[in-house]
């Protein structure tokens, strides 16, 4: 494939190439006005609460889809620190879901009444998706990268320097901002990478759409916490 080529040209991942061909996408999704707001100190607390409540279920809803990517990593790579570090991101899950249950707590949010709003519920269907074993694991981890990172520049652009965000939102953004959380990512990215230059190009165009879509629904669901007020 084309652009295969000009990434090893370039001596660049597949990943880099292809957020730097959709480099307007991935800015919509990590620099969306959501996360501006919070940067500048100006966000709008129910927009958060909107956010924290639906990204509750969207957690729960990643635990098997990261169940079945560690699965494809113990089945198709030769390497096996993959699954290891898939196993990490798999075991920090059930301590980011009692964090949420924790905050929701703080906020005086009802978890237990959480309806997903549609742009939750696609992108749910998106990862319910790509947990078919028949999805490649270099297509299934290229998507996996793709959530991690969004919120993982995301929130590091909320604690970066000249931020104003509030105290209060904090330990949420640390929670993806912070340096090991940035290390991982690029562990997640360097695999993806390494799969991807053995794949195929119809595995190829199966990975770029999968971060397509990751993308295009990072932007829906910071959309829909902000229409919510
Ligand atoms: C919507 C969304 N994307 C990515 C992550 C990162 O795990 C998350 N918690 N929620």
């Amino acid at each position: 494939m084309e652009e295969k080529l000009k990434a090893e040209e370039k001596k660049i991942g597949m990943t880099e190439a292809w957020l730097r061909k959709h480099r307007l996408l991935y800015t919509g999704a990590t620099r969306h006005p959501f996360i501006l707001s919070i940067r500048d100190g100006t966000v709008d607390i129910a927009a958060f609460k909107t956010w924290l409540a639906q990204d509750y279920l969207f957690v729960r809803a990643f635990v098997p889809f990261a169940a079945s990517v560690l699965i494809k990593a113990y089945k198709e790579s030769d390497d096996n620190t993959d699954m290891e570090v898939i196993l990490g991101g798999v075991a920090a899950l059930k301590d980011e879901i009692s964090w949420f249950k924790n905050e929701a707590n703080k906020w005086g949010i009802s978890l237990s009444n959480v309806v997903p709003q549609k742009p939750n519920k696609n992108y749910c269907g998106l990862l319910d998706s790509l947990t078919r074993p028949e999805v490649e694991y270099s297509v299934a981890i290229t998507a996996f990268w793709a959530i991690e990172a969004v919120y993982q520049e995301s929130f590091a652009h909320c604690l970066g320097e000249g931020s104003q965000t509030p105290q209060e939102l904090k330990e949420t953004c640390e929670r993806w901002g912070n340096e090991g959380f940035g290390q991982y990512c690029q562990s997640l990215q360097n695999i993806a990478n390494l799969h991807l230059q053995k794949a195929s190009d119809d595995e190829l165009k199966n990975a770029e759409v999968a971060l397509l879509s990751v993308l295009e629904h990072e932007v829906e669901f910071w959309n829909m916490s902000c229409a919510s007020v």
